[in-house]
């Protein structure tokens, strides 16, 4: 009797607690919300919202039917249905990256962020952030950023150099076979370009930006490769899971040290041990080098990330409440090999998708790339190549790695302009949203790359010409560091790096086209990008096997 009242209430319990979540995730939460009236999908999930179908779809998918549904500014449900603002809207991305500190990085984001790349740029807030950026800005200007041309230049020729070899030993197997040809393993595997990138762009990141040889190109068990490429694996189930937003939200399911974690600190743990090491040799340059206590900027010869950021931070007239401290420096390294590596090698990888796909684009690049008559060009150089130059933006533009930016607002109250008004629940026409603290945004940046209203009638079109056009006022909506478009995002916490990823990505190109040719295997997959963190490439219908990109890979005729 008593096990049946115990039961019973147990039960009742229950089903008052999925009442009472039901009832604030259906009614409560989007009525208490500011943005009530904006047009948006019904959750579904009560506890999750849209979060899952947003996450487990392609990049774009969810998005792109929520756009032509409701227009380019709506709410989806967040977390127990708080509304979430999504918008495609020029106004709103240059708005709220501008108020970058009334806008962090959401708590779950900024904490996985932190378990994989500890205290460094990328997670630090406020005055904190301005700190680190100030003294990590210079070593990643165009006067430094010209001086690494050269480290790039030479792994990408490294880099061609291992995919004609994959390439070689699998088109060794041709056969005839009752008279007809057999294809050759190049043509129906091709080479994973995914793959050599990756290992090409971390071995340029680890030393452009701290003189170290990770030599991944020709060693795929070296340990900083393994580490990052573990770290980066690692965030897909981190964040996939229906647990990790629990995780996030009770706070007993944190102190479970969850399968998934290991990967992130293992990326972690590696990249402080080499950086430890690291650190202590360029301090020792550093004051090795002075003539006396008092440290000038031209003490340090290393040309490195690390080298110029140890010389600012050591520098005579910086104040000590300036300063950042070991663990602070220590945490740049992992930061700028997270956030340098896989964004770079990502879009390479879909630009030798894109050349693959349009021959009329690889030859016409290829054509004025082969007009430069040395093999070591300079950045001007580089730079003073118009359809190269268009051809990085478009690629940028269509396939940015980073594909959204999460923000919280921190204001009381804020309003926040529209440039492209939509229509409210009530009817209405909303032309400034009005949102509150707390209140979730997400900014859908690889579709704001795609609007229409911002890019014209062909934006989902790869058309690297429209670069070499009039740059319309619709064109320049967009406020960025690069190419009016919101792959490197703007404002306080634009991508300060991209400087070093666009001369990477050049240089990459300028070797890769004077040697080899990219075509599609025979097979002619579809790829779809599929993303948490990184938008990455994967074969429709062989998901199971994982990120990739098979090209052949083919001399120059
Ligand atoms: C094509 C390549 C790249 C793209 C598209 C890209 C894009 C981005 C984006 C979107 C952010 C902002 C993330 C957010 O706050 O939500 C960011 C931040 C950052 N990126 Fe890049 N990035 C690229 C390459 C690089 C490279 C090569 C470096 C370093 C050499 C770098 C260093 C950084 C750093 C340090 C931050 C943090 C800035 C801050 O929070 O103040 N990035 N990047």
């Amino acid at each position: 009797m008593f096990i049946l009242v115990l039961l019973t209430g147990a039960l009742g319990l229950a089903a008052f607690s999925w009442a009472s979540i039901a009832f604030f995730s259906l009614y409560l939460a989007p009525r208490r919300s500011s943005l009530y009236n904006l047009q948006g999908p019904n959750h579904t999930n009560y506890f999750t919202g849209n979060f899952l179908d947003i996450l487990s779809a392609r990049t774009d998918e969810e998005h792109a039917k929520y756009r032509e549904k409701y227009g380019s500014t709506l709410r989806f449900a967040g977390i127990a249905g708080a509304p979430v603002l999504n918008s495609t809207d020029p106004k709103v991305f240059n708005h709220v990256m501008k108020e970058a500190y009334d806008y962090p990085k959401p708590g779950m984001a900024a904490r996985v962020l932190r378990i994989a790349t500890g205290d460094g740029v990328v997670t630090a807030e406020g005055e904190a952030h301005k700190r680190h950026r100030r003294i990590m800005i210079p070593s990643l200007s165009a006067q430094a950023v010209k001086s690494m041309v050269p480290i790039f230049l030479e792994k990408g020729m490294e880099l061609v150099d291992k995919m004609m070899e994959d390439a070689a030993e699998k088109d060794m197997a041709v056969g005839e076979s009752a008279g007809e040809k057999k294809a050759t393993r190049l043509e129906t595997e091709g080479v994973d370009v995914k793959d050599w990138v990756g290992r090409a762009t971390l071995d340029v990141m680890a030393l452009a930006g701290f003189d170290y040889k990770s030599d991944s190109l020709q060693n795929k068990t070296n340990e900083l490769y393994v580490a990052f490429v573990g770290l980066t694996d690692g965030f897909a189930p981190t964040l996939d899971s229906f647990k990790a937003i629990m995780w996030d939200f009770v706070p007993y399911f944190r102190t479970m040290k969850r399968r998934h974690e290991i990967p992130l600190t293992q990326g972690l743990a590696v990249s402080r041990r080499v950086g430890i090491e690291l650190m202590e040799q360029k301090k020792q340059a550093v004051l090795g080098s002075a003539s006396d206590q008092a440290v000038d900027k031209k003490d340090v010869q290393g040309r490195d990330i690390l080298s110029l950021l140890v010389r600012a931070n050591i520098a005579a007239n910086l104040p000590e409440s300036q300063k950042l401290s070991d663990e602070e420096v220590l945490a740049q390294i992992s930061n700028l090999l997270f956030a340098g590596y896989e964004t770079s090698s990502t879009v390479l990888t879909w630009m030798f998708h894109r050349l693959s796909e349009d021959k009329a684009v690889q030859d016409k690049l290829r054509e004025e790339i082969c007009q430069i008559d040395t093999d070591m060009p300079t950045l001007d150089e580089l730079n003073a190549l118009p359809y190269l130059e268009a051809f990085v933006k478009e690629s940028l533009r269509l396939d940015p790695p980073s594909p959204y930016a999460n923000r919280e607002c921190l204001k009381d109250e804020d309003f926040i302009p529209l440039a492209e008004p939509v229509i409210g629940r009530d009817g209405s026409v909303i032309n400034e949203v009005r949102i509150t603290k707390g209140t979730m945004v997400m900014l859908p940046l690889f579709n704001i790359n795609r609007s229409k209203f911002i890019y014209g009638e062909d934006a989902e079109e790869f058309r690297p010409e429209r670069w070499l056009e009039d740059v319309t006022d619709s064109l320049n909506s967009i406020e960025a560091p690069y190419g009016h478009q919101a792959s490197f995002i703007s404002g306080p916490r634009a991508c300060f790096g991209w400087r070093f990823a666009v001369a990477e990505m050049k240089a990459f190109l300028f070797v890769t086209l004077r040697r080899v040719q990219f075509e599609p295997i025979i097979s002619h997959p579809e790829y779809e990008h599929i993303t948490l963190i990184i938008s990455r490439p994967r074969i429709v219908g062989r998901e199971k096997e994982g990120y990739q990109m098979r090209l052949q890979v083919k001399p120059v005729e």
